[in-house]
């Protein structure tokens, strides 16, 4: 396990304006956030907030700390043992590095969907409902049913699953597997999911569902996306952080990021210049 040193919010000099919607609701927000590898420090002084029913998009060059700041939100990177992570980070204000939270709890809240469709070798039902059962929200089985279809519903599957309903996840398209996953990270009612890439290895057709789902999810759910793709990006997020190097290069609108960045970095990247 991480060892966990949490240190006093605060904001880093040269730090991209923090507030610059503020009648945004923050769902989550990053202060002074440096992740280390060991001796290798991977992420530096990130301050970002994450506003509440919009869709975020963190882009950046390869290995520029996306997915190791994604990672934070959820405290996924307490399962790599070399990594470190502080500063200070918060869910509806609370410290999710605080004595008091409870991991598994915290991952149910903020959901994640990886890059690779990753269903559990059960039935395409047993995907959705084995979070829900674990954490005890459903009693009885119409209840478990109708939480199944409402997820698969949701995550804009039903139609294509609901004969198949025992059949292996596994068997389902790629594109479908990825919807399923979703289904599954929705079936235990997270306030905030997160998806690292969840489109790299999909077709055009299954990836345009799936960004057509990530659209339709914002009204209930906060989401976080890291993407490779400028137009994927462009389509489904409302904000943009761009990274390079383990810096926040900034943060704004995705409009004025796409259009009209403040950083020659950003730039350079949404141009295509490297990266
Ligand atoms: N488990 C790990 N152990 C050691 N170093 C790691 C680990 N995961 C990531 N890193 C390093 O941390 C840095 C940031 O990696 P990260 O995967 O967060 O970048 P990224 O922007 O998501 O990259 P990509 O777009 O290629 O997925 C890189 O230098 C990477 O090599």
């Amino acid at each position: 396990m991480s060892e966990m040193k949490i240190q006093s919010a605060e904001t880093s000099a040269g730090a991209p304006a923090l507030d610059e919607m503020p009648n945004r609701p923050t769902k989550m927000k990053g202060r002074n956030v440096n992740v280390f590898y060991g001796a290798k420090q991977a992420l530096y002084a990130i301050d970002l907030d994450i506003y509440k029913n919009q869709v975020t998009a963190l882009i950046g060059p390869s290995g520029c700390g996306k997915s190791t700041f994604l990672r934070c939100l959820n405290r996924m990177n307490d399962t790599i043992d070399i990594c470190q992570v502080t500063g200070d980070i918060r869910l509806d204000g609370e410290d999710i590095y605080g004595p008091n939270i409870d991991v598994v709890e915290l991952r149910a809240r903020v959901g994640m969907v990886f890059q690779k469709p990753n269903p559990f070798p059960k039935s395409i039902y047993e995907n959705v409902a084995y979070g829900p059962r674990i954490h005890g929200l459903v009693k009885g089985k119409a209840d478990m049913d109708a939480l199944v279809e409402r997820s698969l519903r949701n995550a804009a599957l039903w139609e294509e699953a609901k004969d198949r309903l025992h059949e292996a996840g596994t068997g389902l398209s790629g594109g479908q597997q990825q919807r399923l996953c979703i289904a599954r990270a929705i079936a235990v009612s997270p306030e905030v999911i997160l998806m690292d890439e969840p489109c790299s290895a999909l077709d055009p057709i299954a990836t345009a569902k799936v960004e057509e789902l990530i659209d339709e999810l914002r009204e209930n759910y906060t989401i976080v996306i890291v993407t490779h793709s400028m137009q994927q990006a462009a389509r489904v997020s409302q904000r943009t952080a761009m990274f390079h190097l383990g810096e926040l290069v900034e943060v704004g609108d995705t409009k004025t990021i796409f259009t009209n960045p403040s950083e020659k970095r950003t730039q350079d990247y949404i141009t295509g210049r490297y990266g």
